[in-house]
């Protein structure tokens, strides 16, 4: 309905003032009515979208919905604290239900997708029928308007030209790579832990480390922010991404045209940013081309198969279609999309295994006895991937902990599943940690973190592991992320003891993207003898 509904009530609120007045329809004080006349049509309409539209207009007021926290913000604003709450009570609430109703903002409708025939649907099936919303699309400023940006037939073509750097086949010669930024990593927490159990940070140790993992094995550059503390990427990618109730201001008002040029502290943040991200690039992006024009790679008359560096960036670089703008935009999807996920990954991992201290043990024994001669041993995936426990623990901390927690899609057609409608335009609450918990798919014990659970498991059902999502829009790195995971979960654990700073501390989380520790993550680590 958009903007013609007011346009409407302020052309009827002008009929009446007409008629009760006897004043001619906006002729002669035009200019002092007319303002008048759209500031009440706009109340009105207000009024309706907030109070009447929810309760009596609403295709979906019949569905079930979760309390509404707020009359006007809806599930909106607690949505990235506890909207994956409201999701798994729904399922829970409602296991025979496609999808439930979510308030969004302002009176808006939103479903949120339950069962995984209605994932199915929305990813895999109708999939360019759902794109982003276009809220997101205030994102593309952070992540780069690359892959996760694009939609249809361009999303297809891009997919089709990266897959090969994401193969297993390709991901796994990341393992030397994995290793060496590990063993960096390692040697800084035997230094803080030489004199014994120490309770400090680590998420931004393990930030450092995906960043530089990916820094290196994506575009073959050392980003260096291991050693380099005060790196400026880093301290930029931390500043906006720990912004709390800004960022919520942020998307709230992102569908307003020119809100970016806004001076607010975030917007400005999100300036700065993007200039530190575009440099980081366009440096990226240099380094690689003289690279590739010393060895003669670049421009080959077959393209990709010419290019002996099967990197993401030569992959890249090797298509004409490009700008060097767009290259600059997946270097930036890359370089977000491929550490900040990990990073927390593992730090959500360590805090369970501190939780679960006998997990850890019996993780511990399996790799020490796999690797005798310590971390030197880890050499190649395929050491990595015949561990047994350490799969199913993996598996299990990924279920438990996904780093993005939920993702959104806009219907961009009418859609029926088995009868129940989803309308143009409605916007949709994909809730991954939703499905990951959720009791049906995963038995009474879905909330326990149990890795016995995946003896003999894959998952029943795919749309009951949606940590990468699924369908033609799950996470392109999966295979790179699950390596690298491995390679920095098996050598921390098989070194160190992990355990919380204090009992049951709460840990605060933020959700920007991904979820990650506000104030970081303290643990107790101490350095078991012997590996
Ligand atoms: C534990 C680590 C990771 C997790 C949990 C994760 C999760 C996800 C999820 C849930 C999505 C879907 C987002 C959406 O559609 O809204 C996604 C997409 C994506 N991920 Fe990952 N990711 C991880 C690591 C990585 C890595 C290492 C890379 C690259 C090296 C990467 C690159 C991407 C890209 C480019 C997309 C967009 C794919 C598309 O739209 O076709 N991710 N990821």
């Amino acid at each position: 309905m958009g903007f013609r509904l007011p346009i409407l009530l302020g052309t009827c609120l002008a009929a009446l003032v007409n008629y009760f007045t006897g004043r001619p329809l906006l002729a002669a004080n035009l200019v002092l009515w007319l303002p008048v006349y759209f500031f009440l049509a706009g109340a009105l309409y207000f009024c309706y979208r907030v109070f009447v539209y929810p309760l009596y207009v609403s295709p979906y007021r019949s569905l079930p919905s979760p309390p509404n926290p707020h009359w006007l913000l809806g599930n909106f604003y607690d949505y990235g604290r506890h909207y994956y709450e409201h999701a798994i009570m729904m399922a829970e609430k409602y296991p025979d239900r496609h999808f439930t109703r979510f308030n969004g903002l302002f009176g808006s409708d939103a479903l949120t997708l339950l069962s995984p025939e209605a994932h199915l649907m929305v990813l895999q099936t109708r999939v360019y029928g759902f794109p982003r919303p276009a809220l997101s699309k205030a994102y593309k400023t952070i992540i780069g308007n690359g892959l996760v940006f694009a939609e249809g037939q361009e999303h297809r073509h891009q997919r089709k030209l990266l897959s090969p750097a994401f193969s297993y086949a390709h991901v796994k010669k990341f393992v030397p790579v994995f290793m060496s930024k590990t063993k960096k990593v390692m040697n800084q927490f035997d230094k803080i832990v030489e004199t014994g159990p120490t309770v400090f940070e680590v998420f931004s140790y393990f930030s450092r480390l995906t960043l530089d993992a990916i820094g290196e094995a994506a575009f073959g550059v050392d980003l260096n922010s291991i050693e380099d503390e005060n790196s400026e990427l880093v301290r930029t990618y931390d500043k906006i991404s720990n912004a709390g109730d800004q960022f919520f201001l942020f998307n709230m008002f992102a569908f307003l045209p020119g809100w970016k040029y806004v001076p607010t502290k975030y917007n400005n943040e999100i300036r700065h940013a993007h200039k530190v991200f575009s440099a980081t690039c366009k440096k990226v992006l240099k380094e690689k081309q003289n690279r590739l024009k010393s060895t003669g790679n670049v421009n080959d008359k077959d393209g990709v198969s010419a290019i002996k560096d099967r990197d993401i960036l030569s992959i890249l670089l090797g298509n004409s279609d490009w700008s060097a703008e767009q290259v600059e935009h997946q270097i930036m999807t890359f370089l977000f999309a491929g550490h900040e996920t990990t990073a927390g990954a593992v730090a959500w991992a360590l805090l369970t295994l501190a939780k679960h201290v006998d997990v850890q043990a019996k993780l511990r024994a399996e790799v020490r006895e796999a690797f005798p001669g310590g971390v030197d041993d880890i050499k190649a995936a395929e050491q990595i991937e015949s561990l047994k426990y350490a799969n199913n623990v993996v598996r299990e901390l990924m279920r438990v902990n996904p780093p993005v927690i939920s993702t959104a899609r806009e219907s961009s057609q009418d859609i029926s599943i088995d009868g129940e409608t989803i309308y143009k335009g409605t916007m949709l609450n994909i809730s991954i940690k939703g499905l990951n918990y959720s009791k049906k798919l995963w038995g009474p014990d879905a909330y326990e973190f149990n890795p016995d659970r995946w003896d003999g498991r894959q998952a029943d059902n795919a749309y009951a592991y949606m940590t990468f999502l699924q369908g033609t829009r799950a996470c392109i790195g999966r295979r790179f992320a699950e390596l690298e995971f491995k390679c920095i979960l098996t050598s921390f654990v098989g070194r160190y003891l992990f355990e919380e700073s204090v009992e049951n501390q709460p840990i605060n989380r933020e959700f920007v993207v991904t979820v990650r520790p506000t104030d970081g993550l303290p643990l107790k680590v101490s350095k078991i003898d012997g590996w």
